[in-house]
């Protein structure tokens, strides 16, 4: 890729932070990524939207086999506190999960295709709503797809922790299982000075909270690696009145479907229980639950023993991790992979901080329009 092609690329993943939307509210984002792949060559080009999702087909010139590419495209309901001079435009949301970049990396991929035409066919599939509630699994099972459904399907998240030009993956799992986590205490509310009056829920949720966090460390076996978090809580409405409500939101993240129904079911007791004990009325919503990613086998390795033949990025074979990813709907259904892609930042995903390094964007476009093009001419 040429610095010109390069700093088109970085613009563009610029123009995409400063527009972070909501999951199924993507608009804004939509319409830029119509608009930009409006400007490619179209002769072999066909889009299609589903919802604030996008498809596009490449045709191929004598296709055997379809090749999918999927990037994810909502941002986050976090303040940015980078130092960028370019920053979110929309207050209160952000784009500190990399989806960014993973959009960007999906137009470069496109563009180069869009002009380089190949043998097979490609599905370029800008998915929305990855962070909840899911946009993976219904735009799976969308009119709008089922002719352009891949044979093999790739995909890619930004990793802070690796150095630019660094990937890791593995066959098998990569993310875990994951089930959102609501929970609604409902008790008596009344004057602070009175408490043996009501049946205080910031009380029950404090307790709650605690309680939660024993089902990983005494029900789960600890060589089965799982995880409660509460990432808000709400409750109350002023300092003197005791609160009759609170709500509780979190995530599980399970390495089984067996760990998760375990951790589901010690979470119901629990719950019970603080009705029982604080005599409130508790109710549990799972929300959005997500599959598993897992890496097919033989088209990992193949990728794997490629990346390290070609010799141009440093492969990693990491150990799973926690996060989840609705892609995991994807590779249920049809063969393919997730790598991890470095773009060294000291802050973490979902940190108001996170400022990826943009030379990666340029690392995963030449990656994976070689690689693509390597398996559409095999
Ligand atoms: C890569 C990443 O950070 N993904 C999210 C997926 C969220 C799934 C769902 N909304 C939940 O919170 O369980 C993650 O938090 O891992």
């Amino acid at each position: 890729m040429t610095a010109v092609t390069s700093d088109r690329f970085v613009q563009i993943r610029r123009d995409l932070h400063q527009i972070p939307e909501p999951g199924f509210e993507e608009f804004k984002t939509q319409r830029y990524l119509l608009d930009y792949i409006a400007s490619l060559p179209q002769t072999r080009l066909e889009v299609r939207t589903w919802r604030t999702g996008i498809l596009v087909n490449v045709k191929g010139t004598a296709p055997q086999r379809r090749y999918g590419y999927r990037a994810d495209m909502d941002g986050l309901p976090i303040a940015e506190e980078t130092g960028y001079s370019f920053p979110s435009t929309h207050p209160g949301f952000m784009h500190a999960c990399g989806h960014d970049l993973h959009m960007t990396i999906g137009l470069g991929i496109l563009t180069h295709f869009a002009h380089h035409p190949i043998r097979d066919d490609l599905t370029f599939i800008f998915q929305p709503a990855e962070e909840g509630p899911g946009g993976a699994e219904p735009m799976l099972h969308s009119e709008e797809l089922q002719d352009w459904m891949p044979d093999e399907i790739f995909g890619l998240h930004i990793a802070p922790e690796y150095p630019v030009g660094t990937i890791a993956t593995k066959p098998g799992i990569l993310f875990a299982n994951t089930s959102e986590l609501f929970i609604d205490l409902k008790g008596k509310g009344g004057h602070a000075a009175f408490p043996h009056h009501a049946n205080d829920m910031i009380v029950a949720a404090c307790q709650l909270v605690g309680q939660l966090q024993t089902v990983i460390s005494r029900n789960v076996n600890p060589l089965d690696s799982s995880v409660i978090t509460i990432g808000k809580i709400t409750g109350g409405t002023k300092q003197n009145i005791i609160a009759e409500k609170a709500r509780l939101e979190g995530t599980i993240r399970t390495l089984s479907s067996d760990t998760m129904t375990l951790v589901k079911t010690r979470i119901e007791a629990l719950v019970q229980g603080i009705e029982a004990g604080f005599q409130c009325k508790a109710e549990i919503d799972y929300g959005a639950n997500y599959r598993q990613v897992y890496n097919a086998h033989e088209v990992t390795a193949q990728f794997m023993d490629w990346v390290r033949s070609t010799n141009n990025v440093t492969l990693i074979e990491c150990t799973e991790a926690m996060t989840g990813e609705d892609f995991g709907y994807f590779l249920e259904k049809v063969p393919g992979f997730m790598f991890w892609l470095g773009v060294n930042t000291p802050y973490g995903l979902h940190h108001a901080k996170i400022e990826p390094d943009e030379a990666a964007i340029e690392v995963a476009i030449s990656l994976m329009t070689q690689y693509i093009g390597f398996r559409a001419s095999e």
